[in-house]
């Protein structure tokens, strides 16, 4: 990644700024009350419920603390994954994904047709993940997807999977919390995800000769349900500033983890939460690693608004959609440049 291919090059509205605003940033929330060895009132409760919710509507966005991961756990796959990229192109390339192999190592991933600045490894939490063959209903064939583990660093494999069943811990414990926030038994999401197609990216951004030019993932917004973002000390995750349409650089905080809201609880929501738009800036000295979690339904799942949130004075505001056709033909527009926009939920919302 030396000299500037023109792919990497953003259109001069999309390029990021030098300066930035850090303001007062996404809201912090400390998750202690729901650690379960504390004993809480409710009303301690209760805040920290509205606290998301207002983070949910306000923002889209959250940071939180006191999370209960174990911090050897992330130290552990940012060692593994610092030590899995360190190496050739040639080694790397041995685990590629393809459009047979869905998971492993990437490094000409476009969003919205530019290049981003990076390389990724990702691999399925639920090993093996059951994919039905098709998306005809009637086709009852399912495929596995096998993750495919490099050779080096030998712990990557064991240390991924734990970190895995740790971010399925925390995303049951904050959907928990979302569902409470909309006046929802605190368990109406669950169902949702039992044969999950979640994933973990492990994300390299090498420095950038040209950091005003290119970016490391252009805006985009997270298509599943939610997302669990680890972010080293680098700093680099813009987000779009609902009240003034602004990019407001997410702070890096040691050990916490930044909750951001995807389509589908905006879907599931009816528009009480929206999904927000983000990017990542890169710069010319320091190389940043960060972790997402995404949160995905299995692929049958048909998305739309829950019927407790619609009524006759705020009707459903999207039609249903395919998890897996939607999600298809957006893994398509990854591969190749395509001459047209990628799909958006935008294109299922009933007009008013
Ligand atoms: O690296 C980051 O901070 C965010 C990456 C991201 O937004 C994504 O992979 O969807
Ligand atoms: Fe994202």
């Amino acid at each position: 990644m030396g000299e500037v291919d023109p792919a990497f090059i953003q259109e001069p509205e999309h390029r990021p700024k030098i300066s930035y605003i850090e303001g007062k940033g996404v809201p912090l929330i400390d998750l202690s009350p729901i650690l379960s060895s504390n004993n809480v009132s409710a009303i301690e409760f209760q805040g920290l419920v509205k606290e998301v919710g207002d983070a949910c509507k306000e923002w889209g966005f959250f940071q939180v603390i006191n999370h209960g991961v174990p911090l050897d756990k992330r130290e552990k796959i940012d060692g593994a994954s610092r030590k899995f990229f360190a190496q050739s192109l040639e080694e790397k390339r041995k685990v590629r994904r393809n459009e047979k192999k869905v998971t492993g190592y990437y490094d000409t991933e476009h969003t919205k047709n530019v290049r981003d600045w990076k390389e990724v490894f990702d691999f399925a939490v639920e090993e093996p993940t059951i994919v039905p063959a098709s998306h005809e209903p009637d086709d009852k064939e399912v495929i596995e997807w096998k993750n495919q583990w490099p050779e080096y660093p030998p712990e990557l494999r064991e240390t991924c999977q734990d970190y895995g069943q740790e971010m399925v811990k925390l995303a049951y414990k904050l959907l928990e919390l979302i569902a409470l926030s909309l006046d929802l038994p605190a368990d109406r999401f669950h169902g949702f995800f039992k044969d999950q197609t979640s994933f973990i990216r492990l994300n390299h951004y090498p420095p950038c000769p040209t950091p005003e030019l290119a970016l490391g993932v252009g805006r985009h917004k997270d298509a599943g349900a939610l997302t669990i973002l680890a972010q080293d000390d680098v700093g680099g995750l813009e987000v779009k500033q609902k009240t003034d349409g602004e990019w407001v650089r997410v702070k890096p905080t040691p050990d916490a983890y930044i909750i951001n809201v995807g389509d589908i609880i905006q879907v599931w929501s009816n528009d009480t939460y929206e999904s927000v738009e983000h990017r990542v800036i890169v710069n010319s000295e320091r190389e940043r690693f960060s972790y997402p979690f995404f949160l995905l339904p299995p692929l049958s799942t048909m998305v739309e608004p829950l019927e407790e949130l619609t009524n006759e004075k705020n009707p459903a505001k999207f039609k249903a959609y395919n998890w897996g056709e939607f999600i298809g033909n957006r893994s398509r527009s990854n591969f190749q440049k395509q001459k047209v926009e990628n799909l958006q939920i935008s294109d299922f919302k009933i007009s008013e």
